[in-house]
């Protein structure tokens, strides 16, 4: 199936519809939404995941609150909406752009004051439409600022999945593979799993399988023998957060990667919307850390494997130093090592 045509949230039929994720590659289907609530437990199960996928998801979690309000009174909409926005915002802590969305749906609700009950509804689902096409634009700008800084030939690693399915489509870290292929560049990617819910092995190579970008598949623990042979010429990421200093916060593993980057003299770039720059939070120690069920590490899903009663940690994300990273690849451009004052400037 060409991936271009693969949505991987859609509106339908009055629903927002969501590819289910966590059953690719064995099997590709839409769940239907119809609510906030419904929509924030997809979020919290990884139906739906990456951080611009999660942003557009909560937006029109919303949108979908407000279409069911549409005849309530002004004082059952505000109750209704006002618990809508915390279950979204209580659905996952670390990509940002979760916040950055109810944020923005919020202000809009603001604006609209003493809107009748079908503007209000039809409002923000235009604001969520308009959420959902903006971050394909920003993918696609981003993309093409990325693409380049990967030479012809280039062996990309990559940690997790920042394609068209963590996003509105194109993909963010996978974005800019896409956009230097589209340049003409012959690009091959080499796909970290990435335990426990193995973003790599089931969806990025899925990805890349599908539009026929070469991927080779590794286990997390083979990065640092792939770029002690010689074979990566770059790393490529995407992330949940970064903090004003340009720390960055991405899937648990990442970290260790950009470590072993650096001690290779590897670039190690961070493909980096600005809707997932927090400049509230001022370095990597502030980020929360999500920390998930003991059963995506114990096995997988039906397939449990360590001894029981083992203690188990599970923290979904990592945080690399700014130092680290050789570049945040924006939608508004490339800014090499990042520092408070370049990530600052970004929104001037
Ligand atoms: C383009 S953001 C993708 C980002 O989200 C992933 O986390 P999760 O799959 O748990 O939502 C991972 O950190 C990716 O880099």
């Amino acid at each position: 199936m060409p991936l271009e045509k693969v949505e991987t949230l859609r509106w339908k039929d009055g629903c927002l519809e969501m590819i289910d994720q966590r059953v690719l590659p064995a099997r590709f289907e839409y769940l239907a939404y119809a609510d906030a609530a419904s929509v924030a437990a997809g979020i919290r199960a990884m139906v739906v995941r990456g951080a611009p996928a999660i942003g557009v998801a909560a937006a029109y979690g919303v949108a979908l609150e407000a279409l069911k309000l549409r005849a309530a009174s002004a004082a059952e909409r505000r109750s209704a909406m006002t618990k809508a926005f915390d279950v979204l915002a209580a659905s996952r802590p670390t990509a940002v752009n979760l916040f950055w969305a109810l944020k923005r749906m919020r202000a809009l609700w603001d604006r609209l004051g003493g809107a009748s009950g079908d503007e209000f509804a039809n409002a923000l689902l235009a604001e969520a439409h308009e959420v959902l096409a903006e971050d394909i634009r920003i993918n696609r700008s981003m993309g093409a600022h990325g693409a380049a800084l990967l030479a012809d030939g280039a062996r990309v690693l990559t940690h997790c999945n920042a394609g068209a399915l963590a996003t509105a489509g194109h993909g963010t870290a996978l974005g800019v593979i896409r956009s230097a292929v589209e340049t003409g560049k012959k690009i091959s990617v080499i796909a970290d799993e990435t335990r426990p819910f193995l973003q790599g092995a089931r969806l990025t190579a899925w990805e890349m399988v599908q539009e026929k970008i070469p991927v080779t598949l590794i286990t997390d623990n083979m990065a640092g023998f792939m770029m002690s042979r010689g074979e990566v010429d770059a790393v490529i990421v995407g992330t949940d957060r970064v903090a004003a200093n340009g720390d960055v916060a991405n899937k648990i593993g990442t970290y260790m990667v950009a470590v072993l980057a650096r001690r290779h003299g590897i670039p190690f770039y961070v493909a980096c919307p600005l809707s997932t720059i927090d400049l509230g939070i001022p370095d990597g120690n502030a980020i929360p850390i999500e920390e998930r069920d003991a059963s995506e590490v114990t096995g997988f899903r039906d397939c449990q494997w360590a001894a029981a009663g083992v203690a188990v940690r599970n923290p979904a994300f990592d945080v690399t130093p700014a130092e680290l990273v050789t570049a945040l690849i924006t939608e508004q451009g490339v800014v090499k090592q990042p520092n408070r004052q370049n990530v600052a400037a970004l929104f001037k």
